[in-house]
């Protein structure tokens, strides 16, 4: 099964953040995860497309773009065009999921939908024909360095359950409070990519954290 990490900028130095990019560029790292958030489905504003966008002109990893936004539709395109190989949308954000995500890949990016803690897994059923990856969220979205939801395990296991008899190729991505134990209990789980921000960037040596969450 697959084993993939994505470190999240969200606790990257916004003042070197090229350097940081260059690390992650050298690093084990699958994707690059960023963290989008309007201040309204959140309660914390973060960056958009012009970050993004500028990202993309030196990563060379795919970026994987969450969006923590109400009504995505009208950025779907923008995204896209900015350099997002896979967009994530909330579950609860969307009015209409599924045209939401039918959007996501019109325009050639993966589709990806994220559950809050409190939405099951169940909700699901009816869509996860169609898309490539589901982001559960192990901590309420908003913020780094919150302490990891340990009912997501029991999410990770039923997702991987329903994933498996309807679309094997889907991937579970887990984001929040993510470090060696988390992670290495997550993949245990029927996880495949790993979401790290303050584990990653509150280290020393952050490529190496990287890859020991690829290594579990
Ligand atoms: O989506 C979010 C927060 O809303 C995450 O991607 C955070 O950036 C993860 O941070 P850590 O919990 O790993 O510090
Ligand atoms: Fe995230």
């Amino acid at each position: 099964m697959k084993r993939l990490v994505a470190p999240s900028i969200l606790s990257a130095d916004f003042n070197h953040l090229g350097k940081d990019i260059e690390m992650i560029n050298q690093s084990e790292a699958d994707y690059i995860h960023f963290d989008v958030m309007d201040g309204v489905f959140v309660p914390n504003i973060s960056f958009g497309i012009p970050v993004i966008e500028q990202v993309n002109r030196i990563a060379e990893k795919p970026l994987d773009v969450h969006l923590m936004i109400v009504n995505p539709d009208h950025f779907i395109e923008p995204f896209v065009k900015a350099g997002a190989s896979i967009v994530t949308v909330h579950y609860e954000a969307c009015k209409h999921l599924h045209r939401t995500v039918q959007l996501i890949k019109s325009f050639g990016a993966r589709a990806s939908v994220c559950l809050n803690p409190h939405t099951p897994v169940a909700v699901l059923e009816d869509i996860i024909q169609d898309l490539d990856m589901v982001l559960l969220m192990s901590v309420n979205p908003g913020f780094g360095g919150q302490k990891f939801i340990e009912n997501t395990y029991k999410k990770v296991r039923q997702l991987r359950e329903l994933i498996d008899s309807v679309n094997p190729d889907c991937l579970i991505e887990v984001d929040g409070g993510v470090n060696f134990e988390t992670g290495a209990r997550l993949f245990e789980a029927g996880a495949n990519v790993l979401v790290a921000g303050s584990f990653v960037f509150g280290a020393e040596n952050p490529a190496e954290i990287i890859s020991g969450l690829k290594q579990l």
